[in-house]
Formats: C-alpha cells, sequence, structure tokens
C-alpha cells in the first residue's frame, strides 16, 4: 500500500515488462477459462447494459426516474430500495419513519409494486434489485407485478442481489440467521432455475466488503468464497445439478481509481471462477462457469472535496470495468458522496457511460488489452493471490464461520485502518484530499430532497391496502408460509401468494421470523 510501486493491494509493479512476465497464453475470448471475456463477439455482439442505481421517495417518484433514464438511453433498471423495506419493516412502523423512502423506494406491498413498474415493459427490460434480508420476497412482488400486467415469469429478466453473507460482514441488512437465510437463498435459486430461467436469483457481491475497505484482491476473493458458499448450499440439498442453477449466478463490484489493478481483477476472477466451477463441481457446459459480473464505477473512490473531480475518476473507473470485461455497469454521480444525485448529474452519470461505449472506440475489438505482458502477468499474479486468500479462508472453516467469528470483518477492518492511514499521511494520493488541496465553498447542489408529503402519501397507499384487502386470504396465506417455513420445502410459492393477497413486507418477516428467530451480530474489536 505504501510503496507507489505496487498496486493499491499491495502486487508489486516492475518497470518494465516484457514476454518473459508473461504466462501461458490465455485463450481466445469466448473459450474456457475466459480469461478474455465470456463471448466470442465481446461488446460487437452486445455492448453492456447501462444500469443506473436509482430509487427513492415512493413508487410514484422513482417509477418516473425509471421512466426518465430509460428515456435518456438507460438500457437496463437497478432499484435501490429504503433500508425499512431492505430490513423487513414496514413504512408505517414507527421503528423507521424518519427512514421511509430516504435512501430508496419504499416497497410495502405488491401495490406498490405495481405503481413502481407501470408502464415499464418488464418483458423487454432487465430490473436489478439490490435486496438481500428481504430479496425472496421482492421477487415475489415482481414475479407477482409482472404476471398482473400480462408478463410471465417465464419472459422476466433481471438480478436480486440476495448475498446475504457480505450483508453479516459489512453491509448490515440481515435479519435471520445464516442458516434460514442460506434456505431462502437456495429456494429463491431452485425457483429461479424451475420458474424464471432468464433472471439472475444472485448477485453475489464483493461490492460492499470494497466499500468497508476491503482492497480489490480481498474484494474478489472473499466474493468467490461467498459464490463457493451459495453453490455448496444448493448442491448440497440435491435438487439440482451445478448445469441446472449456476447460469442464474452473477457477481458484483466496485471499480475504483488503481486502473491496471481492477482490470486484472476482472480477467483474474473471471478465469478463477470458471476453474471454481468446473474442477469442484465438476460443470462441463460453458454457460454454468461463466462469471457474468455488473460493477458500480463510484463509492468509496469519490471524495467530497473538490467533488467535480469524481466526474473525472468515474470516467477512469468506467474504461477499466469496460477493458475487465464487464456485463453490467452504474457510473455513480460526482455529487453522491453528498446526498442523492439530482437528476442533472444522474444524468452526467450515465453520458459517461454512453461516451464511452460510442466515442472512444473502446468497444470496437474484443478485450484489446489480451496478450499485453504487463496485464497478463497482473491477471497471474492477481489470481495467484486471491487463491491464498480463499484458501486461508478454507482453512479457517469457510466464509460462514469466518463471518460468525468476526475473522473476515477483522481482515476487511486491518486493511480500512492502513487505507486510512495511507491517505491521512498522503502515501496514497488523492487529488483535493491530500494533493492539491483548496480553500473552496461546499458546491451548490441541487440534490434531491425527501418530500414529506410522499411520505404522507406512502402512509395512504399502505392503509388503503390495508383496508381493502381481503383479510382472511391474508391470515390464510401467512399461515401457510409459517406452516412451510418450518418444513424443508421451498417457500417462494408462498411467497408469491402472500404477494397475491397484499401481505406487506413487514407481516412476512415477522411470520418467518416467529419460527427462525433473528441474528446477533458478533462483537469485533
Ligand atoms: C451500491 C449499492 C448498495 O450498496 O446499496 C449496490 O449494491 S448497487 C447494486 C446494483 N446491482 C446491479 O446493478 C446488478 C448488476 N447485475 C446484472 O445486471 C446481471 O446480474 C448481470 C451482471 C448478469 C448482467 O445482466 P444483463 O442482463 O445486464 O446482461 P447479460 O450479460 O446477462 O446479457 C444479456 C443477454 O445478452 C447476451 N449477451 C451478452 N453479450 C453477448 C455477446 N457478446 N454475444 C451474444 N450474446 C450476448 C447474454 O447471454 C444475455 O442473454 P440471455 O438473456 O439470453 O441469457
Amino acid at each position: 500500500m505504501s510503496d507507489s510501486f505496487q498496486t493499491n493491494s499491495g502486487l508489486p509493479v516492475s518497470a518494465l515488462y516484457g514476454p518473459a512476465d508473461r504466462g501461458a497464453e490465455p485463450p481466445e475470448p469466448g473459450r474456457f477459462p475466459f480469461t478474455r471475456g465470456n463471448y466470442a463477439s465481446g461488446y460487437r455482439g452486445r455492448t453492456w447494459t447501462f444500469r443506473q442505481y436509482s430509487g427513492f421517495g415512493t413508487a410514484e417518484e422513482s417509477n418516473s426516474r425509471y421512466r426518465y433514464l430509460l428515456d435518456q438511453g438507460g438500457t437496463g433498471l437497478s432499484v435501490a430500495l429504503d433500508l425499512p423495506t431492505q430490513c423487513g419493516y414496514d413504512s408505517d412502523d414507527p421503528e423507521v419513519t424518519e427512514e421511509v423512502g430516504r435512501v430508496g423506494v419504499a416497497v410495502d406491498t405488491l401495490a406498490d409494486a405495481e405503481v413502481l413498474f407501470d408502464g415499464i415493459p418488464l418483458d423487454k427490460i432487465s430490473t436489478s434489485f439490490t435486496i438481500n434480508g428481504t430479496a425472496a420476497i421482492l421477487l415475489a412482488f415482481y414475479v407477482a407485478a409482472a404476471e398482473k400486467a400480462g408478463v410471465p415469469r417465464a419472459k422476466l429478466t433481471g438480478t436480486i442481489q440476495n448475498d446475504i453473507l457480505k450483508e453479516y460482514a459489512s453491509r448490515g441488512t440481515w435479519i435471520w440467521p445464516p442458516e434460514p437465510s442460506l434456505r431462502l437463498i437456495a429456494d429463491t435459486i431452485e425457483f429461479c432455475a424451475a420458474e424464471v430461467p432468464r433472471f439472475n436469483a444472485i448477485s453475489v457481491a464483493g461490492a460492499h466488503f470494497r466499500d468497508a475497505g476491503a482492497n480489490a484482491v480481498q474484494e474478489m476473493a472473499f466474493t468467490l468464497a461467498d459464490g463457493v458458499t451459495y453453490c455448496d448450499t444448493v448442491i448440497e440439498r440435491g435438487r439440482l445439478t451445478i448445469e441446472q442453477f449456476a447460469p442464474q449466478v452473477s457477481f458484483f463490484f466496485y471499480t475504483h481509481g488503481d486502473f491496471f489493478e481492477e482490470i486484472a481483477k476482472y480477467r483474474a476472477g473471471r478465469r478463477r471462477w470458471a476453474t471454481i466451477v468446473r474442477e469442484r463441481y465438476g460443470a462441463t457446459a460453458d454457460k454454468a462457469s461463466m462469471f457474468r459480473f455488473g460493477c458500480v464505477a463510484g463509492g468509496a473512490s469519490l471524495y467530497a472535496p473538490q467533488a467535480q473531480n469524481n466526474i473525472v475518476r468515474v470516467a477512469y473507473e468506467a474504461m477499466a470495468s469496460v477493458l475487465g470485461g464487464v456485463q453490467s455497469m452504474f457510473t455513480a454521480a460526482w455529487d453522491e458522496p453528498f446526498a442523492l444525485p439530482s437528476e442533472e448529474s444522474a444524468t452526467l452519470a450515465l453520458r459517461t457511460q454512453q461516451i464511452l461505449a460510442l466515442e472512444t472506440g473502446v468497444t470496437r475489438t474484443v478485450d484489446p488489452l489480451g496478450g499485453s505482458y504487463f496485464v497478463e502477468a497482473l491477471t497471474d499474479a492477481t489470481e495467484a493471490r486471491i487463491i491464498e486468500i480463499m484458501d486461508d479462508l478454507e482453512q479457517h472453516g469457510g466464509m460462514v464461520r469466518a463471518i460468525e467469528d468476526g475473522y473476515l470483518q477483522g481482515l476487511i477492518a486491518d486493511e480500512a485502518y492502513q487505507l486510512h492511514k495511507d491517505i491521512e499521511s498522503g502515501t496514497v494520493p488523492v487529488v483535493g484530499v491530500n494533493r492539491f488541496v483548496a480553500d473552496e465553498p461546499a458546491p451548490d447542489l441541487a440534490t434531491y430532497e425527501l418530500d414529506a408529503e410522499g411520505r404522507e402519501r406512502q402512509l395512504k397507499r399502505l392503509a388503503k391496502v390495508k383496508d381493502e384487502r381481503d383479510g382472511a386470504a391474508v391470515q390464510a396465506s401467512l399461515d401457510a408460509l409459517a406452516r412451510a417455513a418450518e418444513g424443508t420445502g421451498n417457500l417462494m410459492h408462498n411467497l408469491i401468494d402472500c404477494a397475491n393477497a397484499y401481505c406487506t413486507v413487514g407481516e412476512m418477516v415477522a411470520t418467518l421470523k416467529a419460527v427462525w428467530g433473528e441474528f446477533q451480530q458478533p462483537v469485533v474489536f
């Protein structure tokens, strides 16, 4: 970290690379282990998806932002949900009043989901949901809302994040203990494999390890280790083969500013995952071993001082992501360190991707950096370090154990502390923060303000739904959910029944809490 002739993860960088530094020639793009990309045609076949993360206030406001983003050339949706929805509380719960609609949109019942997607062609546009503890419930709402709009579940495309392990370790929206949480994730994976075959049932997300302080190589290693845990869980249940469900397992990361390290991270991750799926699980179909990922350019790599510098940071990070072979990207707005982005800054963030795709020529040839002495050597070094970190976690007893006893959180905290010290001392340069610092007034921002009337509208809609729904159907579907949770069957059909009966997120979560209990976070020093 402290030597400038290292990547930010501490991998050594030589002054010059040549043929002797490059390992074995990677196969051409589209061929196992996909170091050079999943598809032979690269971005000529299909450009990555422009998927701007967005959602705030009520379903009406978010729906209008989604329509705006699609009108401006966005090619996928990415739903940000508020904390009550993520943690399983309804908007009328007095515990969460201040949080309703704050960091994302409030979704209490199917009625909200219907408004959220009103007028959006769900058979054509793919939608990602950043939702974890309550992912199965939001999937149930999505399926129910689509079917009410006449779109069969088999046609739906999109992704639920549904990655609870990183929630315990770094993001915090857990609800139940690991065992039932993993069961619910396996239920969604099985359900999608059988009935929603074009939908990604999980987005194993390293992004939040990164935001909590993990370096790029740790981010990839921890994420792949989580991926292994989920695949083990599904395989152990014995109902699906790896080939039946792995094509619906996807990944998600942050791209930060160390340009070549990020490119190598993605190339190494793609090769490692393909190798794991083939060697550990015996998959033979290419589709099962493809590592497909989305990313954010931004996050903790953006800074408040001289905030417009973030526009430049995001552009470089987006370029690195594309040279790494990303499938879907969110470019963050420059004012993100302050508040929810304005329409103007959100548009500029989208334009950043469009300029990259259309003006820079980066999509003209497949994996333009393939064969670079440096990039191939760094890819090899990154993969070797990923293997070491994954072995260490496995020796520790696996990811669930490492999270339960705080080992993983300790590794992340150590790295975060080191980075903080390095930025404070100036060893890691950050323009505007520890170099070329200027005395400047805070920027004049037109950021989004939470609308108190919106919250009232949300509460009114919830009250109306509760008033008008069939109380007996609500009770019957919740009772059936409780009985199913006590057994071992798949809960997805029960959750869809609850959604269609207009049960609330809070009611479904409370029903499952009564059977499964709640998770208690270990104290980590
Ligand atoms: C920070 C914040 C927070 O903390 O709160 C967050 O977490 S934000 C978190 C936000 N999360 C996200 O944005 C999640 C992003 N993830 C995703 O979008 C997905 O999981 C993804 C990575 C698999 C990308 O899915 P996608 O639909 O956009 O794109 P795909 O790669 O699946 O491509 C769509 C279709 O085109 C096909 N396709 C793609 N490329 C080619 C090519 N070159 N030639 C031929 N076909 C191709 C694919 O096989 C697929 O077909 P077919 O459909 O037939 O298979």
